[in-house]
């Protein structure tokens, strides 16, 4: 099977924090749990006891993550402390290997790389009701800090004037009553059983 394969497409999902993914995946991953898989992200922390190389992570030296970045291998990466992790464009690949739909779940920035890639994705954004609303939910999870908040809410504006711009996403789905959201989201990723394959 090739890897940019038209019958293993990758989903991609993205919208503002506290939109709703993670809530919506859970579901679609429970309706459906052999279809779809997550790709394994590359880091150069080392491994914590149990944790596998190619499961839990690919655990990789600086050097080859580095190398990896400068051969525009990523679709996102970032730096905490002083570790590196990303997800590499091979990853996704390798969920299509294993005959699984590989969903990301990413934001604006890696959108824009998953598009510049050979992936051959479908995107669905997901929207807030209103900014009044995502806030309140973002407050009501419980999750963050006045200032996590803030910043939060001003990439939001962000996501939503990138998911404006024509040809963006594939399909937008707004999140505002979540049985309603789901079934949409559902129909629109399971393709009446095609998963976006052309035939
Ligand atoms: N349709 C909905 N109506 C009301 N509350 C909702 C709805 N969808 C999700 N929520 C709630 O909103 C909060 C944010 O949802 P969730 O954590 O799924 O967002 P997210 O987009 O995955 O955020 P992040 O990108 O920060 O991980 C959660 O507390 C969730 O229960």
């Amino acid at each position: 099977m090739a890897a940019n394969s038209s019958q293993f497409r990758p989903v991609v999902i993205s919208g503002p924090s506290g939109c709703g993914k993670s809530t919506l995946l859970k579901r679609l991953f429970a309706e459906y749990p052999d279809r779809f898989g997550f790709s394994v992200s590359n880091t150069t922390r080392a491994p914590r006891p149990g944790e596998q190389d190619g499961k839990d992570y690919n655990f990789v030296t600086k050097e080859a993550f580095l190398d990896l970045v400068a051969q525009n291998g990523f679709i996102e990466h970032a730096q905490f402390g002083s570790n590196f992790y990303g997800t590499s464009k091979q990853a996704v690949k390798d969920v299509a290997e294993k005959q699984r739909i590989c969903v990301l779940d990413i934001e604006m920035e890696g959108v824009k790389q998953v598009k510049n890639s050979d992936l051959n994705a479908r995107f669905l954004f997901l929207a807030p009701p209103s900014m009044e609303e995502l806030e309140r939910r973002l407050r009501s999870r419980g999750t963050e800090t006045e200032d996590s908040l803030r910043q939060r809410l001003a990439q939001a504006v962000n996501e939503l004037e990138f998911s404006q711009q024509p040809g963006a996403h594939d399909k937008i789905v707004v999140n505002d009553d979540l049985e309603k959201a789901y079934e949409e989201l559902r129909d629109w990723v399971v393709d009446g059983g095609r998963f976006g394959a052309s035939q």
